[in-house]
């Protein structure tokens, strides 16, 4: 694998082919990861974030093995996640003495963590260390992108943005840059990343933008922490992120449901035929809850303009499926998108009642009363199922 970023930059990460699940099993990760390192060597030696634990070891072996671990003379850390300063302890036992930089809210991070008195030296906004060779790092605080200790570190002369978290995509890969991977794999899951990690973030991560482009650094690289480095026009990336936390919608409506005999699917494969017949333009989604992947169906929220949501009553609710589900998609915060909701009832039919009060207390607006559906759907009922599918197109 080649591991030269650009003149004496290199990158000394960990790819994980098999990883499945991030965050628990709160992340889906069908790609697998890596956990991008860096290692500067100018007159001073620069080690950027590590990787994660269960690597530590291998990282450090591969580590000492390119240079004496003696001439790192500063390391930085730029977000305390486990995923980044997990090899910390099994570095910082060899060098025990060297600074590490970091926010003050990293250093709490990172003592919360490993319970170590190391040498912190906390950075701020438009601090900056000399690196010999007429280069310097300069720091950027990213509070909330996407803990309150994130930070970027800009790398002056070379040009390299080194933005941990932010503009990454968990994509496993040899191949160290945009322009050498399958670019719709790799924007699918930049996306995806974007939709279930910083979408709460949207209104912080569009000021800082802003801030970041105001300072006008000329940015050739940004090296982030997961997946790929930007390297073929890199302000591509930057360019999605201010549409992406600018309220994103597609022309996209997304039906969402979960069954417990096939009724409420019936209902909605026919609100799907209703709004393809009423707009032939807008993409229709049909997603049954458990046979699918949640994080993939939040991706598939964040494209849409409208939700609808199924789910049969049971014990005068909802299935705890829909219930769970709904509890991530209010966890997420979107602004600007509309919902309904649809399912089928026996004799008291709460359902689209529960699922309409917790989409309102998730930030959604409900367009229209939910489609409620006695028994299973006969004929007369899917055709009032279609009407219902050219209504909510209207609306
Ligand atoms: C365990 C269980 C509990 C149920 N509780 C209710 C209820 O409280 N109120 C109601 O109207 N229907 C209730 N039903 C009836 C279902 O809502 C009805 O069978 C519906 O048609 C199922 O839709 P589905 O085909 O989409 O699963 C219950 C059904 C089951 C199996």
């Amino acid at each position: 694998m080649r591991t030269s970023i650009k003149n004496n930059v290199s990158w000394v990460g960990k790819v994980d082919w098999e990883l499945r699940s991030f965050h628990g099993s709160e992340y889906s990760t069908h790609k697998g990861s890596t956990y991008n390192s860096y290692l500067i060597e100018e007159e001073k030696t620069v080690l950027m974030d590590t990787v994660w634990a269960p690597f530590a070891e291998e990282f450090v072996e591969n580590l000492s093995k390119k240079i004496d671990l003696n001439t790192i003379d500063y390391v930085v850390i730029n977000h305390g996640e486990v995923d980044h300063s997990g090899a910390l302890p099994a570095l910082m036992k060899h060098i025990p003495e060297v600074p590490i930089y970091c926010t003050s809210n990293a250093v709490k991070s990172l003592k919360g963590q490993y319970h170590q008195d190391w040498d912190f030296h906390v950075v701020k906004t438009g601090d900056k260390i000399d690196i010999g060779n007429g280069k310097e790092l300069i720091f950027v605080e990213m509070m909330m992108l996407h803990w309150p200790d994130s930070m970027a570190t800009y790398l002056t002369q070379d040009n390299i943005l080194f933005s941990n978290d932010a503009f990454g995509q968990h994509y496993a890969t040899e191949k160290l840059f945009n322009d050498l991977v399958d670019e719709c794999d790799l924007f699918n899951e930049a996306l995806k990343y974007y939709a279930n990690i910083l979408t709460p973030f949207s209104g912080i991560l569009k000021k800082k933008l802003a801030e970041v482009i105001a300072l006008n650094l000329q940015i050739d690289i940004i090296a982030t922490s997961h997946g790929v480095i930007w390297r073929d026009n890199p302000m591509q990336i930057v360019e999605k992120y201010a549409q992406w936390s600018d309220d994103y919608q597609e022309n996209q409506i997304t039906l969402i449901y979960d069954t417990m005999w096939n009724g409420t699917k019936k209902i909605a494969e026919k609100i799907a035929e209703g709004i393809g017949l009423a707009d032939s333009e807008v993409v229709v989604k049909v997603c049954n809850l458990s046979k699918s992947d949640e994080n993939d169906l939040i991706t598939e929220i964040f494209k849409s303009k409208t939700v609808l949501l199924g789910s049969p009553t049971i014990a005068k609710s909802i299935l705890h499926s829909m219930a769970g589900f709904i509890h991530l998609v209010k966890e997420l915060n979107f602004k600007n998108k509309k919902a309904a909701s649809f399912g089928c009832y026996g004799w008291s039919g709460e359902s689209t009642k529960v699922m309409d009060d917790l989409m309102k207390n998730a930030g959604f607006e409900i367009i229209s009363d939910g489609l409620r559906n006695q028994w299973n759907p006969d004929e007369k009922d899917q055709v009032s199922a279609v009407e219902f599918g050219k209504m909510i197109s209207k609306a």
